[in-house]
């Protein structure tokens, strides 16, 4: 499937600005964002839910943007199981099958195994309100994909569940998808479940794609700081190349981090790293080996303890630390350089 400058504005709001994207059959992709940045609304312009207001959805190189939700035929799995409270789990599952008018003994076998596949054979009879929550959203899917649909959309499939259940879910449903072959579009604003269960991730920022990759490569190598931010890199410090190019001045302090290499001097930069590249100790920095900070919080978390820093400027520091530090207390805050991430112009 291809989206091809999908955009989609309500007012003058532009909820959706150009995203290109091609799909491959069998792959399961995880659009990634925060709140508001236009995961759901991708996914209802492709389900046939939302009209577009520009650009084109390509399957198999037909155009299918003006054809209407049941004619395009895909999945859908919603955050809200959406169930027939009155029907039984049986009739919830065979109503898309009904609807395309597939013959009984066809559709009550398609019932069988989509049940199967999801471990409800059993509850068969029994009505939505009879089932916990797991095993409703499991319904849910077992509905979108008896249809054996070209693609399967999920909006935030597992956000009512508990933490516990999310995690037997999420493993589920990549089983599920790898069973039946199937094509998957899967909105999160949950990176761990992103880099879980796709093939590869959007990461969606304003209604424009940031980045698209494998999970390692965004793991590994976010392209922007809005990117980093969602794999982890919580601390985001600004500053600037120094005079003679070797160097990044911070508040705190200047670190000498090879990323900067090839940077003019006096660029203005974003320093991104993650809390567990980030090591506290106590005293203050001198001379390039870290930037000081003042003990703001601190706890223990089993093998070492994580805490916050603030920097001169009030920038709050994520790090850990070998041993507790007093709160209040002068520490030295020293990123790995190797994990330590440079974007250019980008702090907000
Ligand atoms: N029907 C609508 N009318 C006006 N604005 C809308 C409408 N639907 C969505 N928007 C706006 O479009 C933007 C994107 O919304 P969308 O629901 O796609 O975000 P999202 O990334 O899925 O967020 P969330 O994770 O909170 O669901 C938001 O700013 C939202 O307020």
């Amino acid at each position: 499937m291809e989206l091809a400058g999908l955009e989609r504005a309500f007012g003058a709001y532009r909820a959706l600005d150009g995203l290109d994207l091609t799909v491959e059959r069998g792959e399961f992709i995880a659009l990634l964002g925060p709140s508001g940045c236009g995961k759901s609304t991708a996914l209802n312009c492709i389900a046939g839910l939302l009209p577009l207001t520009g650009g084109a959805i390509l399957l198999d190189g037909k155009p299918i943007h003006e054809l209407a939700p049941e004619e395009r035929g895909f999945g859908m799995v919603f955050q809200s199981y959406a169930l027939f409270p009155h029907m039984t789990i049986r009739k919830n599952v065979g109503f898309g099958l009904a609807m395309q008018g597939v013959p009984k003994a066809e559709a009550e076998a398609r019932i069988d195994a989509a049940l199967d596949l999801v471990r409800l054979k059993s509850q068969g009879d029994k009505l939505p309100g009879q089932l916990s929550g797991g095993q409703q959203q499991r319904v849910a899917i077992a509905r979108a994909i008896v249809i054996r649909p070209p693609l399967v959309l999920m909006d935030e499939p597992l956000s009512n569940l508990d933490a516990k259940l999310r995690l037997e879910m999420r493993a589920e449903i990549r089983a599920i998808h790898e069973a039946i072959g199937s094509t998957t579009i899967y909105v999160t604003h949950d990176q761990d479940e992103a880099l879980s269960l796709a093939d590869r991730i959007v990461v969606m920022a304003n209604g424009v794609i940031r980045q698209v990759g494998t999970p390692e490569e965004l793991y590994e190598r976010p392209n922007h700081v809005d990117v980093a931010d969602f794999m982890g890199f919580r601390t985001r410090i600004l500053g600037r190349v120094t005079a003679d190019g070797s160097m990044v001045e911070l508040p705190g302090g200047r670190l000498a981090l090879p990323a900067a290499r090839g940077l003019r001097a006096g660029t203005p930069v974003t320093v991104s790293v993650r809390p567990e590249d980030f090591v506290a100790s106590k005293g203050e920095a001198r001379g390039g080996d870290g930037l000081t900070g003042t003990v703001r919080s601190i706890e223990y978390r089993g093998r070492a303890w994580f805490g916050s820093a603030a920097l001169p400027d009030g920038t709050l520091v994520y790090f850990r630390a070998d041993s507790t530090l007093p709160q209040g207390a002068p520490v030295i805050l020293a990123p790995d350089p190797a994990r330590t991430l440079i974007f250019e112009e980008t702090g907000r």
